[in-house]
Parts: C-alpha cells; sequence; structure tokens
C-alpha cells in the first residue's frame, strides 16, 4: 500500500493511499479519516460509498464530515466507485452513468465487465480487512452513501447485518429494477435476466429483511433525480408492509447536491456513532 497524502484536519489525519486489488485486478484509491482518538485507543469505522461520477475524494472535500467525525471519535473510509486503469473498460459512449466512476457496488458476472468491476466484493471483503490490518480501528462498523453509494449502502448492509450496526443513505437509487440508471447497470454488470438483479436492490432485499437494523435515509424534496432514478416510495411501500421501522426524511427545497449533504452529514455521523458506541440499542429483532 502507498501512501499518497497525509493532512492534518480537526486534530486528526485524512490520509489518501492506492493499493494493488485482489478482486478488481486494478490499482485502487482510497482515502480514510482518523479522528485525534486513534492516538489513544482503536475507533469504529464508518464506509462511505459515492455516487455517480464521484472518486474517493468528492466526499472528502465537499461534505465537511472531519469535524463530526473527530467530535465522535469514528474514523470514515472512502472507496472509490469504481475500478480505473487503461486495462479497465469503461461504458461504449463514455457516458457518466456506467462503467468508469459507476460501478454500481455490484459483482459484474458478464463480459467485459467480469474480470475488474467486483465491487461488491471489494467494499464488502477485501477494503475492510485491508483496514483492519492496518489503522487502529475497532471490529466495529456502519456504512452509509449517496444516491448509487446509498444504493450500494442500503444493499450491502440488508446483505450483511451482522457486519454493520447501522446504515444511513442521502437521496440513495431505492430500486435500481426500476430506474433508467439500475436498468442500464444491472443489464451490463449481470445481464438482461431479471431474476439476476434482485439481490441488488434496496426494496427487494427489504422484502424479505429477517434483521432489523437501524437506518436513516434523507431525501431533498427539489433533487431533480427524484422522480425518475431515485423512486423512494418503493422502498417506503415495502417498508410499510413489512413493518421495517425505516427512519424517512424528505428535507424540504434540498437538492442532490453535496450542498445538501454536507446540511445533514453531521446527523448521519451522530446516528451511527450512537450504535457504534453502544448508547443506541440495536436489539436486533426478527420482523
Ligand atoms: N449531472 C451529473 C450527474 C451525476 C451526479 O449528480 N452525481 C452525483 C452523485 S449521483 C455527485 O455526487 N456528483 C459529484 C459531485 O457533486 O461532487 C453529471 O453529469 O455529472
Amino acid at each position: 500500500m502507498e501512501l499518497i497524502s497525509d493532512i492534518k484536519c480537526f486534530g486528526g489525519k485524512q490520509l489518501r493511499y492506492k493499493h494493488q486489488s485482489v478482486v478488481n485486478q486494478c490499482e485502487m484509491v482510497f482515502s480514510i479519516f482518523l479522528p485525534p482518538q486513534c492516538d489513544e485507543r482503536l475507533v469504529p469505522v464508518i464506509y462511505w460509498l459515492s455516487g455517480l461520477t464521484c472518486t474517493d475524494e468528492n466526499f472528502v472535500t465537499k461534505a465537511g464530515a472531519q469535524r463530526y467525525a473527530a467530535e465522535h471519535g469514528v474514523a470514515i473510509v472512502c472507496p472509490d466507485t469504481s475500478p480505473r486503469g487503461n486495462n479497465v473498460p469503461d461504458d461504449k459512449e463514455g457516458a457518466y452513468d456506467f462503467g468508469l466512476g459507476a460501478g454500481f457496488y455490484v459483482n459484474a458476472s458478464q463480459e467485459p465487465f467480469n474480470q475488474h468491476y467486483q465491487m461488491y466484493d471489494y467494499v464488502v471483503s477485501e477494503l475492510p480487512k485491508l483496514i483492519r490490518q492496518t489503522f487502529p480501528v475497532s471490529g466495529k462498523a456502519s456504512i452509509m452513501g449517496h444516491s448509487m453509494g446509498g444504493h450500494g449502502a442500503l444493499t450491502i448492509a440488508l446483505k450483511n447485518t451482522e457486519q454493520y450496526l447501522s446504515v444511513s443513505a442521502f437521496a440513495p437509487i431505492c430500486s435500481p429494477m426500476h430506474c433508467p440508471w439500475g436498468e442500464k447497470a444491472l443489464t451490463n454488470y449481470l445481464s438482461s435476466d431479471i431474476a439476476s438483479w434482485f439481490e441488488y436492490d434496496a426494496s427487494e432485499l427489504l422484502k424479505v429483511a429477517n434483521l432489523y437494523l437501524p437506518m436513516l435515509i434523507d431525501q431533498g424534496s427539489d433533487d431533480s433525480f427524484l422522480k425518475e432514478q431515485l423512486k423512494p416510495h418503493y422502498l417506503l411501500n415495502v417498508a410499510d408492509a413489512v413493518h421495517y421501522p425505516l427512519k424517512y426524511r424528505e428535507q424540504p427545497g434540498y437538492d442532490h447536491s453535496y450542498y445538501f449533504i454536507a446540511s445533514f452529514i453531521g446527523e448521519h455521523i451522530q446516528f451511527h456513532a450512537s450504535y457504534l458506541y453502544g448508547i443506541s440499542d440495536k436489539s436486533p429483532v426478527l420482523i
């Protein structure tokens, strides 16, 4: 692993590294914020998954999360949103919503994407192992994300309830099976057989959830992607039907941007810290 940058921030460190990923078969870059508490003890980790067109750096430079992470004593890990490099295939037309910067946090099974696009395994297994081996972090983790990354956080948490204590999302794609961004990604990374899409659709996964994971979602009412792409009603209808106690907040007047994320990131970090530090009771219940 190679250190790219090391910057002091709110008494802690904002670090950036590159390493060779086994699952993605390419060099990957990630960022990690270590709060000042790391000087004395192990801290829990929150994983942040970004949206379309982002790298590991959008959240680091725009969300203003470091102040809250330092206050609450949590590390924040930000992976990139896709594999990258000369040999990594991209969208045929170089569109922003597929390929580079748009890995959708799935394991691709379809040529030519299956060789490098294994972002699900990267985020769930390879990166957390590397983080635990390298940094002063405890085994406790939560996960959050935005848009495509909100879809990633929700699906990954719902499929790995033992690995995360809480999950949250800003403007997540709530049912990729039912929106143009998701349909394009799932068709090309998986197949045109819709049966293969269910395991990467948060609304479908919520239908069969048997453990309750604390879940917070913020959605701006003036988000230009709300009606065509994000479609929270799919998730909310399932949550109602199966009595899943998710906390959904429509935030009046906010759009899809990092200004929206910056406005509520403090509350999301506080939400996760309350479970990571055992202040709130996760009490997983069978539903
Ligand atoms: N209109 C945008 C669509 C992509 C977009 O809005 N991306 C969101 C996530 S879905 C984002 O975080 N962009 C980077 C940023 O705002 O820093 C574009 O073409 O770049």
